[in-house]
């Protein structure tokens, strides 16, 4: 068994659980009844560097990062250093995060939300948007063609945008067959948890100018934005280097600025 498939057997046991506890037509209401998630194509797709910056207590590569026991202060340092969306890890057993974090963000920031978790049911995309957020992540390697194409619709039905993660070419191409507009490419493999930070520079040009490229995990420095931005990234995706930073605030500013020296 894969990593990802040990991780996504342990959502789906939460999942149930929420389930038994709150009854999808409940949840749907609640998604329903929320204030309208907020479009986050025009930002991205703007000239500047677009930075999500991520909020992560723990991974299962690395361990604990961060203890981050105000969430809602680290969403707003984020947010003042620029980053154009947040994102918020709500897997509980091997991420440490929680919807009490989503929400906590959410309540904090006004720049678009991007609940983090492992996509594989239904019931998660109107929670989701219950608790606010703008944008999910679907990653390709979790599903199949079909699902991929359903989750991706129901997105769009809830007004929310989908991050698409691919980690190899054929995944790209089955992100791109499938109309994805915001394609991420994981430089970390999900199966394995080796990191890469050459893997997106490899599958940037197969992506192609249609969509916003997003470069995502392994970048710490100023050097790795470079690099990146340099291949066509549009968007980067970063925990572990600003979680750990002292001031994430002119971490992201630094980065912005890194990726507009890169392509000048
Ligand atoms: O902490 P890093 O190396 O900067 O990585 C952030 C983000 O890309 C990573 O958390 C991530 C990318 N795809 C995921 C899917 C599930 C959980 C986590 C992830």
């Amino acid at each position: 068994m894969s990593v990802l498939d040990d991780i996504i057997s342990g959502v789906r046991l939460d999942l149930a659980e929420r389930a038994a506890r709150v009854p999808l037509s409940d949840v749907r209401r609640a998604a329903a009844d929320a204030a309208p998630a907020r479009p986050v194509m025009p930002a991205f797709r703007s000239d500047a560097l677009s930075v999500v910056a991520e909020v992560k207590r723990k991974s299962p590569s690395k361990g604990d990062l961060a203890e981050i026991p105000d969430p809602a202060a680290l969403a707003a340092a984020y947010a003042a250093g620029g980053a154009t969306a947040i994102s918020v890890l709500t897997e509980e057993r091997r991420f440490r995060g929680s919807l009490a974090d989503l929400d906590a963000v959410r309540a904090a920031v006004d720049v678009p939300v991007l609940r983090k978790d492992f996509m594989v049911d239904e019931y998660q995309f109107h929670e989701a948007r219950a608790h606010g957020a703008d944008l999910v992540l679907l990653i390709v390697a979790a599903l199949g063609d079909a699902q991929l194409s359903d989750f991706l619709a129901l997105t769009a039905e809830l007004g929310m945008t989908a991050l698409v993660e691919t980690h190899t070419a054929e995944e790209v191409d089955r992100a791109v067959a499938v109309g994805a507009e915001l394609i991420g490419v994981n430089n970390r493999n999900l199966k394995t948890l080796d990191v890469d930070l050459a893997t997106f520079g490899g599958l940037s040009e197969r992506i192609g100018p249609g969509a916003v490229r997003v470069a995502e995990s392994g970048i710490f420095t100023a050097a790795d934005v470079a690099t990146v931005a340099a291949q066509g990234a549009d968007a980067i995706l970063v925990g572990e280097a600003l979680v750990r930073h002292g001031d994430p605030t002119a971490a992201i500013a630094g980065f912005i600025a890194a990726a507009e020296r890169a392509r000048a």
